[in-house]
């Protein structure tokens, strides 16, 4: 067999952790010993085993010489659970072959020195990319302290997110809205403006088939103007942050904190996108799902603050100037400061169109 195969195994486990092992990476292992597989496991939830522990638990004995496939680098410092690379150690394995190193600059290639030193050969690199492409959101946390931010639109042929008259449900079909919902699985946090609040009453849950992780559920509402009977204060169905600006008077932030919401005061009046993301960083939201409306995605685009988008478009035309486009505020005069983005994958999805497309890097 070559690397890729068991690797491949690896990667395949530690996808299904993605978005509940937040904020730590989602981790794959594989051990293998005389051509059989003979222990595997994912890290699941932050504070539990990590995968290596899970691999080397199934593997028992038949560790001892073997070797370990990893996507990640085994861990070397003391965290919520003993290092991975010491548990390596003692189980006396042969080898380790790891995708990507540890992107922690306060760790990074520790594990891996102290697996050479003890003896056990390491191979680094194998299927590299796809490990990192895996963990995306958690290294660009690690590297920049805010939530990788997913802005989705759903909007109809002409770019429009509702009919001039208000209407929106629904522009794209069940199908696209229910993909968009794995999305809402996969980040921590779901950023909506009051206005898609007074319009939409929505709930901002993960509904799909099998369940799923609800994220938190984050209002910009400076002025505090959530209907006290909206869903996202009355349904007990997921964590509620409001944020407000210092001037909401404390008896009316009374009533919602009653009801269960956070309120979060956050300085300064405009949208300052980068801000609002080191604070929501700061609270341990590793990702963000943007959903609008008009205003936000303005905001966000405004301010560069994507790093992908998550397009649903629909072969429906509504038309009209009034009619809202899906990102409002001043937009840029020129072409050239344009955001410019790369197609990473584009998809039929129900009648729908679906497009994962990242920003140009430089
Ligand atoms: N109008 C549409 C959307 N609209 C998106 C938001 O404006 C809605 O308020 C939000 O998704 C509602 O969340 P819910 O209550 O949890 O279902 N989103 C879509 O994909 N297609 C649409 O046609
Ligand atoms: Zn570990």
């Amino acid at each position: 067999m070559d690397h890729a195969y068991y690797m491949n195994f690896a990667i395949d486990l530690a996808k299904r952790g993605i978005g509940q092992t937040s904020p730590n990476p989602a981790v794959g292992a594989v051990i293998v010993k005389g051509g059989e597989i003979v222990g595997f496991g994912a890290h699941l939830k932050a504070g539990e085993p990590h995968a290596e522990v899970h691999a080397l638990n199934m593997a028992g004995g038949k560790a001892i010489g073997a070797t370990m496939y990893v996507t990640l680098e085994p861990c070397s410092h003391f965290g919520k659970t003993p290092p991975c690379s010491n548990a390596i150690i003692d189980k006396k394995l042969h080898k380790v072959v790891i995708a990507s190193v540890d992107p922690n600059p306060k760790v990074s290639g520790e594990g891996i020195r102290k697996l050479k030193k003890a003896g056990i050969e390491v191979i680094t690199g194998v299927m590299e990319e796809e490990a990192k492409q895996l963990n995306e959101v958690f290294f660009h946390y690690m590297q920049y302290k805010r939530p990788f931010v997913t802005l989705k639109t759903a909007t109809s042929l002409d770019g429009k997110i509702a009919t001039a008259t208000g209407e929106s449900k629904w522009i794209t079909g069940q199908t696209a809205r229910e993909d968009s919902h794995f999305y809402r699985h996969h980040h921590d946090g779901i950023l909506v403006g009051i206005g898609t609040v007074l319009a939409d009453n929505p709930s901002l849950t993960t509904r799909l088939p099998a369940g799923g992780k609800n994220p938190v559920r984050i209002i910009l509402d400076h002025e505090l103007r959530t209907p006290l009977d909206a869903r996202v204060v009355t349904d007990g169905q997921a964590a509620t942050w409001i944020i407000v600006k210092a001037s909401v008077p404390e008896e009316k932030r009374r009533r919602f904190i009653n009801a269960g919401v956070e309120i979060m005061e956050f300085p300064g009046s405009e949208i300052n996108v980068p801000e609002l993301l080191y604070f929501l960083g700061e609270k341990g939201i590793t990702s963000l799902l943007v959903e609008g409306g008009a205003t936000i995605h303005g905001s966000f685009l405004r301010d560069r603050a994507v790093n992908q988008v998550l397009s649903y478009i629909s072969p429906k035309v509504i038309g009209g100037e009034k009619a809202k486009p899906a990102f409002g505020g001043e937009g840029f005069a020129h072409l050239a400061d344009a955001l410019e983005l790369k197609i990473k994958e584009v998809t039929q999805i129900g009648e729908d169109l679906k497009m994962v497309l990242v920003p140009k890097r430089g």
